[in-house]
């Protein structure tokens, strides 16, 4: 069942700079609560730096500017006076290199956003916090016995679900994930992708994946992006993923989901 609680994120006219270079341009995309959608296109269209903006990590680059808004269940999440580590709280992210504090163990992996972002609990509901986000990340069977076990000693796709598990902790609204499979093998992809899919009933999730059947199987709607020719990167198409695979409305996307360029 749906959580009640799930929210929507809406990007209205986003453009973005890295100092006087334009890589974005009146991108408007609404990314529905309780959905995957995916954000597809070749490389340096500007997908992930759209997604940086989506939790303001872009304005930790010094040269990085941008222009438009993001809201979070109507709610700008770039206000004054909203904080920085308030809107990271609510929009997490899982990278693309699986990140765990190597020498950390799984148990306090879990917790490390907890100190972070000012949460606090007590130790029988941290008992209870590691196990809710270890199971949710499908990864508690397979470390239930070995929580002090440094988080490095877990193969790849473990350590990407440690990550999603962290993420987890702090009780985020929308997950962000950056190509979160391209270091892991065939099998890990599809059990974090199961993950995915799981997860969807309780934080809407945004992907980036180069990965289109990847985006086929684990979005309900994908953006395509594209930068022609030196321009800034925008969004040609977007809608539901069945519809952008088996009947694109541009030739572009036709083009792009059928492996003809990118
Ligand atoms: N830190 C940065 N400083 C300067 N330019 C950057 C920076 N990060 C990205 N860019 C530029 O912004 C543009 C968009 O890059 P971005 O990484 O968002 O694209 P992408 O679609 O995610 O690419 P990929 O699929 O290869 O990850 C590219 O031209 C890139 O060179």
């Amino acid at each position: 069942m749906p959580s009640p609680d799930l929210v929507g994120l809406d990007a209205r006219h986003i453009s973005a700079w890295f100092g006087e270079h334009k890589v974005l341009q009146d991108v408007s995309l609404h990314m529905r609560a309780g959905e995957v959608t995916a954000l597809i296109g070749p490389s340096g269209c500007g997908k992930s730096t759209f997604l940086r903006i989506l939790n303001r990590m872009h304005e930790l680059i010094p040269s990085a500017s941008l222009a438009g808004e993001v809201l979070l269940a109507g709610e700008d999440l770039y206000a004054r006076d909203r904080r920085l580590t308030e809107a990271r709280r609510q929009v997490g992210m899982v990278f693309q290199k699986p990140n765990p504090f190597p020498t950390m163990s799984i148990y306090d992996n879990v917790l490390a956003g907890l100190k972070l972002t000012g949460l606090k609990a007590s130790r029988d509901t941290k008992d209870d916090l590691v196990e809710e986000c270890l199971s949710k990340a499908g990864l508690w069977k397979e470390v239930r016995d070995r929580l002090r076990s440094p988080g490095g000693a877990l193969s790849g796709g473990q350590q990407q679900r440690l990550c999603i598990a962290r993420s987890l902790a702090i009780k985020p609204k929308v997950l962000l994930m950056d190509e979160p499979c391209s270091a892991l093998d065939p099998t890990s992809t599809r059990r974090i992708e199961q993950t995915i899919r799981e997860l969807v009933d309780e934080v809407t999730i945004v992907i980036v994946t180069h990965n289109m059947q990847q985006a086929a199987r684990v979005s309900d709607r994908c953006a395509f992006f594209l930068a022609e020719a030196g321009t800034p990167g925008g969004i040609v198409e977007h809608g539901l993923t069945d519809a952008m695979f088996s009947r694109p409305q541009d030739q572009r996307t036709s083009d792009y989901v059928n492996g003809r360029f990118g």
